[in-house]
């Protein structure tokens, strides 16, 4: 049994000086992470991530579209109109940029709050719709689902072109994350993926967001993409001033085929 115990305190819907500039990232509350059930994550992870939308504790969500995002989407080259996939979206402000910028948007995301949250701030009326063990939300060129990310298969999500993961691989506990790759990679057909990650000394602080270096990528990641780092910089104020952190920006292209956008 890996237990990883967030520090307790603190409010994180303000910004504090103590804060990373960019993530803004606060958690507390206990996470236990059961090592056996490797391949699924464990239900003390929802009722983490559920309590944290319920009172409203988002420190990890950002007033704007995040800059590694904007300033590095162009590296994908994706065509006019390609579909984006934001794996554990939360109500990024991210995605409004990407369907600004002429994208279509499939998200999952486990908190109906946070996916009611995001169609109330596009000022979107959704359709909603069951859809096995999750439940579907579309809106012009948007479909969310809210539920576990491990529930939504290929079918359902259908062909995307790209992946967008940002605040998603890192929030995941080690246990889980391999899993998580794998999946990911089955119901995007290996579609490229442009990944924010981050580094920083995990002695000093215990996770989410969990520092995932470049080995830990290669493992998660390397059979199925190459992975090439575009940018590596400091985050302002570092992991909530407690230490440095680094953030990265990864393209990564399928080795074999070119993934999803062959199907189109
Ligand atoms: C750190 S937040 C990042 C949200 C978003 N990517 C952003 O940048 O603002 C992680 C999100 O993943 C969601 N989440 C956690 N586990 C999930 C799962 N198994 N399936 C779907 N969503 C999940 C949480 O509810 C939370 O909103």
């Amino acid at each position: 049994m890996e237990t990883i115990i967030p520090p307790l305190a603190q409010s994180d819907t303000g910004h504090g000086a103590c804060l990373s500039l960019r993530w803004g990232w606060q958690y507390y509350g206990r996470c236990i992470v059961d090592m056996k059930r490797v391949g699924a994550h464990d239900a003390m992870d929802e009722t983490f991530w559920h309590g944290k939308w319920q009172r409203n504790e988002i420190g990890f969500h950002e007033p704007r579209p995040n800059p590694l995002l904007t300033d590095n989407f162009a590296a994908l080259r994706l065509p006019a109109g390609a579909r984006v996939f934001v794996p554990l979206c939360g109500k990024s402000r991210d995605i409004h940029w990407l369907l600004e910028h002429g994208c279509q948007v499939a998200g999952i995301e486990l908190s109906p709050i946070a996916v009611t949250g995001l169609f109330s701030e596009l000022g979107l009326a959704p359709r909603i719709s069951p859809a096995g063990p999750l439940v579907r939300y579309e809106a012009g060129h948007l479909c969310i689902w809210a539920g576990d990310i491990f529930n939504l298969t290929q079918a359902e999500l259908g062909h995307v072109d790209a992946v967008y993961d940002r605040a998603a691989l890192i929030a995941l506990p080690t246990p889980t994350r391999m899993a998580y790759a794998r999946h990911l990679v089955t119901i995007t057909d290996a579609a490229p993926e442009l990944l924010v990650s981050m580094e920083y000394d995990q002695s000093r602080k215990a996770g989410p967001p969990f520092s995932v270096d470049e080995n830990a990528l290669q493992h998660y990641y390397g059979d199925t993409f190459t992975l090439d780092r575009v940018t590596h910089e400091a985050v302002p104020g570092g992991l909530k001033g407690i230490c440095p952190a680094t953030e990265s920006v990864w393209i990564m292209k399928p080795r074999h085929g070119s993934g999803g956008l062959t199907k189109k």
